[in-house]
This record gives structure tokens, sequence and C-alpha cells, in this order.
């Protein structure tokens, strides 16, 4: 991994950027676990949220339009504004002003990763500003080894940062002590089967990650630990190379059953979806459910969710970019 190559101010100071310096990024929503690779594995899906970003005259000014519209701040506390400033001035670079358009399609507080991206998305709008304006120089790939890192240290997910930086299935690691300050951040991402389709299954409640995590116990049976790493390696030739057999490789012993109790909902969609011989997990943190299937299964997803009711359904393909970003 390269450092990013920065421009900075004089000791103390941050340099402006020039006034009407704009950029557009697009991020996609994710779900990580898929079953047995808990914290580790991640899958990025078609279904992207937009910010534009521009250097203005004074004050930040956050517009968002779907999801939070209603919710989130709309000044320099808004999550995407706080990231993109704070970012900028580790570079050492300010902005006179910021004007946000936030447009939000992916759900918050639904186990797909929406806080993974929306910081995946200040940190890529402050690199897209620096190399637009001329006064940073890193190739694409280091600009993406520093939002995984960075986006990890703020949200401490990698599982749902890589498949958002990178798209596709991914596999995450870190290296250190302290898994929430962690030394280095990695990702491979692997090639999907073309015939694998993601559907996601989305309850209108939320339910927040730190409440998900909450219920995990400290310790599990030394078996439930061996069964879940067996099932993690199988998942890897089941995504890859094998779609058959996505129903036995998402069997898992680590977290879903412990957090049932916090989405009954969820837990009664996966047991009569796997009932089915569907590879039903559940999405994150949840309570969103995702079904790793094929084509020809879709219609079956949507009885099974459509008899229970209160599902959203949407069937998506994976996204292979990850995060884009341009000059507007
Ligand atoms: N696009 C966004 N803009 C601003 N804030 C956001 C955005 N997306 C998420 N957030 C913040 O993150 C919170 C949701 O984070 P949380 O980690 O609980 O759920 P999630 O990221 O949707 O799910 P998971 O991490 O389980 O996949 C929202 O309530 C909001 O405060
Ligand atoms: N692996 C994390 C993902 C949170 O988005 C969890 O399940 O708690």
């Amino acid at each position: 991994m390269s450092a990013p190559v920065a421009v900075p101010g004089p000791t103390g100071t941050l340099t402006p950027l020039a006034l009407g310096t704009a950029v557009v990024v697009r991020v996609p929503a994710t779900s990580a676990n898929l079953g047995p690779g808990f914290d580790a594995f991640g899958l990025a899906l078609d279904l992207c949220d937009e910010v534009r970003a521009e250097v203005g005259p004074g004050g930040v000014r956050v517009r968002v339009e779907g999801h939070g519209a209603a919710a989130l701040p709309t000044d320099g506390r808004h999550l995407v504004a706080r990231v993109l400033l704070e970012e900028l001035a580790a570079s050492g670079f300010s902005v006179p002003g910021l004007d946000l358009v936030c447009r939000n399609v992916i759900p918050h507080g639904r186990g797909l990763g929406s806080s993974a991206s929306a910081i995946v998305a200040g940190l890529a709008a402050a690199r897209a500003l620096l190399r637009a304006a001329g006064v940073v120089e890193e190739t694409d790939e280091q600009t993406r080894q520093r939002l995984l890192t960075e986006s990890t240290r703020r949200e401490g997910h990698p599982d749902n940062a890589a498949p958002a930086v990178h798209g596709g299935f991914t596999i995450a690691w870190s290296r250190g002590e302290d898994p929430t300050r962690p030394d280095t951040v990695s990702s491979v991402r692997l090639p999907v089967h073309p015939h694998v389709r993601a559907v996601v299954c989305v309850p209108a409640e939320e339910l927040a990650t730190s409440r998900a995590r909450a219920l995990l116990p400290a310790t599990v049976p030394h078996a439930d630990a061996a069964l879940t790493a067996g099932r993690a390696g199988l998942l890897v030739h089941a995504l890859t190379s094998a779609p058959a057999l996505l129903l036995d490789a998402t069997e898992e012993r680590l977290h879903q059953a412990q957090r049932a109790p916090a989405m009954p909902r969820t837990a009664q969609l996966l047991a009569d979806l796997r009932a089915a011989g569907l590879a039903a997990v559940v999405s994150g943190a949840g309570p969103s459910a995702l079904v790793l299937t094929t084509a020809e299964r879709v219609p079956e997803v949507e009885r099974i969710a459509g008899v229970l009711g209160g599902w959203e359904v949407h069937d998506r393909p994976v996204h292979h970019r990850g995060v884009q970003w341009r000059t507007d």
C-alpha cells in the first residue's frame, strides 16, 4: 500500500480549494457476512446512492433526497459532509463552503451497509475533489486502498467497506491487536458465478447495528466454530463456481440464531426460505434477508416473502465496479 500524495499548506493551516470545483460519487449498497463469513465476507448490490459535492462560497448545505430526507441533518453534522471535510483537512485542505446533494436509495438501519456506503461516499468525494483540483496525485488503486482503510477506521466494518469500495464479492481482513484500530486493512475480490442473483428482502422496521452486536456471545462452542469455518470455505467455491452448493454453504452457527430474538420476522422468513431449499441469510446485522439464488428461483422468493407479508423484495444483480467518482 502506498501513502497518497498530498500537498499540505504551511504548518497548522489548511489550503482552500477553488470555488466551483465539483464531483459526483456513486456508491453501492452492500450485504455483509453472507452467513458463515462473519465480519469478513461482503457482496456489493446494484442499489447505489449518489452524492454531488461542490466547493461553495460559505457554510455547509446538504440537500437529502430519498432515504433519510426527513431525519438526517442538513449541515456539517451530516455524515457524508463531516467525513468529506475531515478527509480534506487530513490532507491539508479546506473549502470556503460545501454544497452537497445526496440521492439516497440504500435503506438505513436495515443491514445493507448504508453507514459504510455513506462514509465511503464522503471519503471518495474528498479524494475526487483533491484530484479534480490537481493538488494530489494518486492512482485509482491508491485512492481505493485509502477509502478502505479510512472507512474501516471510522466505522469498523471492512466486510461492508470492501465491497462498497471494490464491488463484487470480497473477503476483508485486518492486521493489528485492536480490530477497531487496525494497522492495515486488506481485501480481495473474487469473481461471482454469472448465474448468481442477490435478492434482498427489506422490512419496514430498522435495527441498529450496535444493538445487533450486543447480542453476540463472547465465546462459541468449538464445534460451531469448526462447522462455520468449513462452510465459509465452501461458500467461496459455491459463489464463484458452484451455485448448486449455496444452501449448504450458507449454514453458520456464530451469529444468526443469537440475534434472532431482535428480528423474529427475519428468523421466520429465513426458516421458510431455507425449508424451500433457498440459500437465505441475514444481510449484515439485519433485519433484511439476503437470498443467493439463480434467476429461475426469484419468483419463489417473492412468493414466500409475499405469504408472510411486510417485505419489500429487490432482485438486484451483483454490482461489480464499486464506488465510482467523476468531476462534474
Ligand atoms: N446516506 C447517509 N447519509 C447520512 N447518514 C447516513 C447515511 N446512511 C446511513 N447513515 C447513518 O447511519 C445510520 C445507520 O447505520 P447502521 O450501521 O445502524 O445501519 P446500516 O449501516 O444501514 O446497516 P449494517 O451496518 O448492518 O449493514 C443511520 O441511522 C444514519 O444515522
Ligand atoms: N459483520 C457486521 C456487519 C455490520 O454491517 C455484523 O454483522 O455485525
